[in-house]
């Protein structure tokens, strides 16, 4: 059978998601973030999904994109890429990812974080007209199911009181003994055998010491720790020679590559990094200088699936190890992250993932862990179908919002519970 596979529809919808209350070393969730849902129709009805950052400035030029996507072809990605989006350099100069959680804004990097979601849908679309997975459209699978780590915050019970939100029933974590018995829920309802602390938080010696409880409540477990380049190279050396024992690695330590540099000469700690490799162009510094071990990639900002495999390529040839960074997202993307990770060859490392968060989804059925690890569909395209009924609930959600929690503002949300709360100065500690 010929199907047609022009572009009739693009649909955008920008939602908020209800988040709790986690703390890292910029502030602490917003009680609803903000994503946006991509849905690629072609011309005989199918519909391939994506999903990505819902803030203004992901929206301003997702807009404009879809409007000329019609009368293309979802066969057509390369093309796609090829898309001018017009981005203005000047717009992005000099400042940071989600207020310093994901390395430096770029026209480009901007760009990718928008065309990845209609990679992804475009790719959702081609496997379901073909009947296949997407991880086959990428080459096939080399495994049957993804890893993932328990990615563990410290905590507050519930938002500032006043704020309007969703109650969790994680509890508190701010302490040694909470992280460790948030661990423990981790592992009780996912399966997760892998741990991931988010730090930043508070002075090191007190977050030496929750990894440390996690390692005699885990013994022999992989543990991470990302204070997401809170420190300075000294503190940076000293808590890589304190935890040096039990550390599987150390996340972003510190920030850029040439400090990063100085930590890696000076530990044999593995460094990873969603912060200061980022980017194509900023691979060359940093694998020339030994400044990281592990790159976590990240399909939204990277540009997508086959872009995931061109840097897994890379690292692997530089003898690079590559896992995956994550932040607030839904199962769209935990399935996107499913089916490429699926197709990585050297995936030694246990992927970050947020999901278990995330109360509230856009689909009729959320991807399961099981063992920490999420099974690798091979139904067609993600294998994920959405649930119109949800994606409008949480898009009047966005549309009632009065502009307040549309663009993820971490440092503001902290102001509700400590008005005085300014973005740290960097190195913190
Ligand atoms: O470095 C990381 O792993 C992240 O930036 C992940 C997230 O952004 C996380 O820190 C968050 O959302 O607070
Ligand atoms: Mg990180």
């Amino acid at each position: 059978m010929t199907r047609d596979l022009t572009i009739a529809e693009v649909r955008l919808t920008p939602i908020l998601v209800a988040d709790p209350p986690l703390l890292n070393t910029q502030g602490v969730h917003q009680p609803y973030t903000p994503r946006l849902i991509v849905e690629i129709v072609t011309a005989d009805g199918i519909t391939g999904l994506g999903e990505t950052y819902g803030d203004t400035k992901y929206l301003e030029l997702a807009r404009p994109l879809a409007e000329r996507l019609t009368g293309r072809s979802v066969m057509d990605v390369n093309g796609l890429f090829g898309i001018d989006l017009g981005v203005d350099e000047s717009r992005v100069q000099g400042e940071v990812d989600a207020g310093g959680l994901r390395g430096v804004q770029s026209a480009d990097k901007l760009r990718l974080s928008v065309l990845s979601a209609f990679e992804v849908a475009c790719l959702d679309a081609q496997g379901r007209a073909l009947g296949l997975p997407v991880h086959a459209l990428l080459g096939g699978r080399v495994r049957d199911a993804v890893e993932y780590s328990a990615y563990l915050f410290y905590k507050w019970a519930g938002h500032p009181a006043g704020v309007t939100c969703e109650e969790d029933d994680w509890g508190a974590a701010l302490d040694p003994a909470g992280v460790v018995a948030q661990a423990r829920r981790f592992t009780e309802r996912h399966g997760f055998t892998s741990f991931k602390l988010k730090g930043g938080v508070f002075p090191p010696d007190e977050e030496i010491a929750a990894v440390r409880a996690l390692a005699e409540a885990f013994p022999g477990h992989p543990l991470r720790l990302d204070p997401n380049g809170a420190w300075s190279v000294g503190t940076s050396l000293k808590v890589a020679k304190e935890l040096g024992d039990v550390l599987e690695y150390l996340e972003d330590p510190t920030l850029g590559t040439a400090a990063m540099a100085e930590v890696s000469a000076g530990t044999g700690v593995p460094l990873a990094t969603n912060m200061c490799v980022t980017t194509f162009g900023e691979i060359k510094e940093a694998f020339t200088r030994d400044a990281v071990q592990v790159v976590l990639s990240d399909h939204h900002y990277w540009g997508g699936l086959r872009n995931t495999q061109r840097l897994a390529a890379i690292c692997a040839a530089f003898g690079v190890g590559v896992s995956m960074h994550s932040n607030t997202h839904l199962g769209i993307s935990l399935a996107a992250m499913t089916q490429v990770a699926a197709t990585v060859p050297g995936l030694r490392h246990a992927c970050d993932s947020h999901y278990p968060w995330q109360s509230e989804d856009v689909l009729t059925e959320r991807p399961a862990f099981r063992g920490g690890r999420v099974e690798v569909s091979d139904a067609p395209g993600l294998g994920v179908e959405l649930d119109r009924d949800e994606l409008a609930r949480l898009h009047r959600r966005w549309a009632e919002d009065d502009g307040a929690l549309r663009d993820r503002d971490d440092a503001a949300a902290m102001r509700l519970a400590e008005p005085g709360w300014r973005q740290p100065v960097m190195p913190r500690w």
